[in-house]
C-alpha cells in the first residue's frame, strides 16, 4: 500500500480525492515537521504534501529513498531544494494559480486601510481613544501602486487596483505585457521613488534575498507603505523596522516573515510586533476557503497521476511528460542522467528480455532525462533490476 503524508492542514479535499483514486493510507499531520521529525514520518512514505513551512532539504531527500514525489500545496516552491529532488529523480508538482485571486483581493484591502491609517485608528479605539482626524488619511484614488514582479498575483493586484483608481507602474527582471493601463516603471530605483503604495509579489529564494534593503527602504517617500505577501526573506526586516520605528515610512502589512511558527502552538516573534501601523497577519495571502478546497484537488490529482500513470505535467523541476492513460499490462518508468546511448541500452534490455515496446515517450529538462515506456508483457524482476543498474538510471519503477 502506497503511503502518502499530508502535513501542515492541508484541505480535506486532498485525502479525499487521493482515496477516490484508490489511495488509502493517507497521514495527515496537522503542522510542518522538522528535519529529523520529517525522515521520520516519511520512511515509508511514497509521497509527501506540504505547504510553505515545510522545508525539504537536499539531505532529508537523501535520507529517503522511497520518496518519488512531492506536492507542494501552495504557489511557492523555495521550501524544497528543487535541484536535488530532480536529481533523485524526484518530481515536485505545487498549486500554480489557485490561490492568486486571494492574495490579491487581501493586498488590495491592506493598501486601502494602510492610507486611511485604520490600523492605527483601530487600536486606538480599542484602548478608548477618539482620533477622529483626517491628518495622514488618503484615498487610493489617483495614488501610485508600485507593483515588484508582475507574474500571475502582482499582475491581478494591478487589474483590481486600476477598477479602484490607482495608477499601477510595475517592475519585474522579465519583460512583462502591461494589463489595463499599466506601465513599466522603468527600473526599481524610479518604482520606489514614485510609488505611494510599494507591494511585493517576487519568488523566495537567493536572486530576491533581501532585495528590500535599508538604502531601498529610505529611497520610498516618507508618506508610502509597503505590504509584502510574497516571501520573507524579500524584506530586510530589521531595516523595515528602524523605518517605521523613524516613520520614515507611513505603515506596513506583512503576511510572511524571515522566521514563521511551524504551527499554532508556537509564538509568533518579531521585532515590528506592537506598531499600531503595521499590519501584521500569520502567512495567511493564500488561505480562503476557496483557495485552499482547489489548492488540495488541483495537486493531490497530479500526485495521484504522477503515481498511477507516470505523468508529469506541471512538474516544477522535471521533465514533463503529459498525462497518457496506461492501457497496456506494464508500464516503466526510467529517470536518467541525460546521457548519449541510455535509451539505446535501456530498449536493448528489453529486446533481450522478448518484450516488444507498444509505445515509449521520452522527455529531457537540462541534465535530466525522462522516459515512460508501455509495454503488454510482465516485466520480471530481473530485467527491472537490470534497468535500475544501467550507469545513468537515476530510478527505475513500474507501474
Ligand atoms: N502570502 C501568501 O500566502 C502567498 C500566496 C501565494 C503566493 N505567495 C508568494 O508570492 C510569490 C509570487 O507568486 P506568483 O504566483 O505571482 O508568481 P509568478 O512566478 O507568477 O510571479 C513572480 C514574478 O516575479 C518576477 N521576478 C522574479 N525575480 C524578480 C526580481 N528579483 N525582481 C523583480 N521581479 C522578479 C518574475 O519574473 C515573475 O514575473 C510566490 O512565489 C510565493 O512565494 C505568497
Ligand atoms: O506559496 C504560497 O502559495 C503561499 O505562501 C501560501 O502558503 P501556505 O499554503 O503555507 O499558506
Amino acid at each position: 500500500m502506497a503511503k502518502i503524508v499530508l502535513l501542515e492542514k492541508i484541505h480535506a479535499s486532498a485525502a479525499e480525492l487521493l482515496h477516490g483514486q484508490g489511495f488509502d493510507d493517507i497521514v495527515q499531520i496537522p503542522k510542518a515537521l522538522k528535519p529529523d521529525e520529517l525522515r521520520t514520518a516519511l520512511a515509508d512514505a511514497v509521497a509527501v504534501g506540504i505547504r510553505s513551512a515545510t522545508h525539504v532539504s537536499a539531505d532529508t531527500l537523501k535520507a529517503l529513498p522511497g520518496l518519488k514525489a512531492i506536492g507542494c500545496f501552495c504557489i511557492g516552491t523555495n521550501q524544497v531544494d528543487l535541484t536535488a529532488a530532480a536529481t533523485l529523480g524526484i518530481p515536485v508538482f505545487n498549486a500554480p494559480f489557485s490561490n492568486t485571486r486571494s492574495v490579491a483581493e487581501l493586498v488590495i484591502a491592506e493598501a486601502i486601510l494602510l492610507l486611511r491609517r485604520i490600523p492605527e485608528k483601530n487600536a486606538r479605539t480599542h484602548r478608548g481613544q477618539w482620533d477622529k482626524s483626517a491628518q495622514g488619511a488618503y484615498e487610493v484614488r489617483n495614488k501610485v501602486l508600485g507593483i515588484i514582479g508582475y507574474g500571475n498575483i502582482g499582475s491581478q493586484v494591478g487589474i483590481l487596483a486600476e477598477s479602484v483608481g490607482m495608477r499601477v507602474v510595475y517592475y519585474d527582471v522579465e519583460s512583462k505585457l502591461p494589463l489595463g493601463n499599466a506601465r513599466p516603471a522603468g527600473g526599481l530605483d524610479q518604482l520606489l521613488e514614485q510609488a505611494d503604495i510599494v507591494t511585493l509579489h517576487v519568488p523566495g529564494g537567493k536572486g530576491t534575498e533581501n532585495m528590500m534593503t535599508a538604502e531601498r527602504l529610505a529611497s520610498m517617500k516618507p508618506t508610502a507603505v509597503l505590504i509584502n505577501a510574497s516571501r520573507g526573506g524579500v524584506v530586510d526586516i530589521d531595516a523595515l523596522n528602524a523605518a517605521l520605528r523613524e516613520r520614515r515610512l507611513a505603515g506596513a502589512a506583512l503576511d510572511v516573515f524571515p522566521a514563521e511558527p511551524k504551527s499554532d502552538k508556537e509564538e509568533f516573534m518579531s521585532p515590528l510586533r506592537g506598531l499600531d501601523n503595521v499590519i501584521l497577519t500569520p502567512h495567511i495571502g493564500g488561505s480562503t476557503e476557496e483557495a485552499q478546497e482547489n489548492i488540495g484537488s488541483e495537486v493531490a490529482e497530479k500526485l495521484a497521476r504522477f503515481l498511477k500513470a507516470g505523468t508529469t505535467r506541471w512538474a516544477v523541476n522535471f521533465p514533463e511528460i503529459p498525462h497518457l492513460a496506461k492501457e497496456t499490462r506494464s508500464r516503466v518508468l526510467h529517470i536518467h542522467r541525460n546521457e548519449p546511448g541510455v535509451i539505446a541500452r535501456m530498449n536493448a534490455d528489453f529486446a533481450e528480455a522478448g518484450i516488444n515496446i507498444v509505445a515509449q515517450r521520452l522527455q529531457t529538462r537540462g541534465s535530466l532525462g525522462y522516459v515512460i515506456t508501455d509495454v503488454d508483457e510482465i516485466v520480471s524482476p530481473a530485467l527491472l533490476d537490470k534497468l535500475r543498474h544501467e550507469p545513468a538510471t537515476i530510478r527505475c519503477d513500474l507501474i
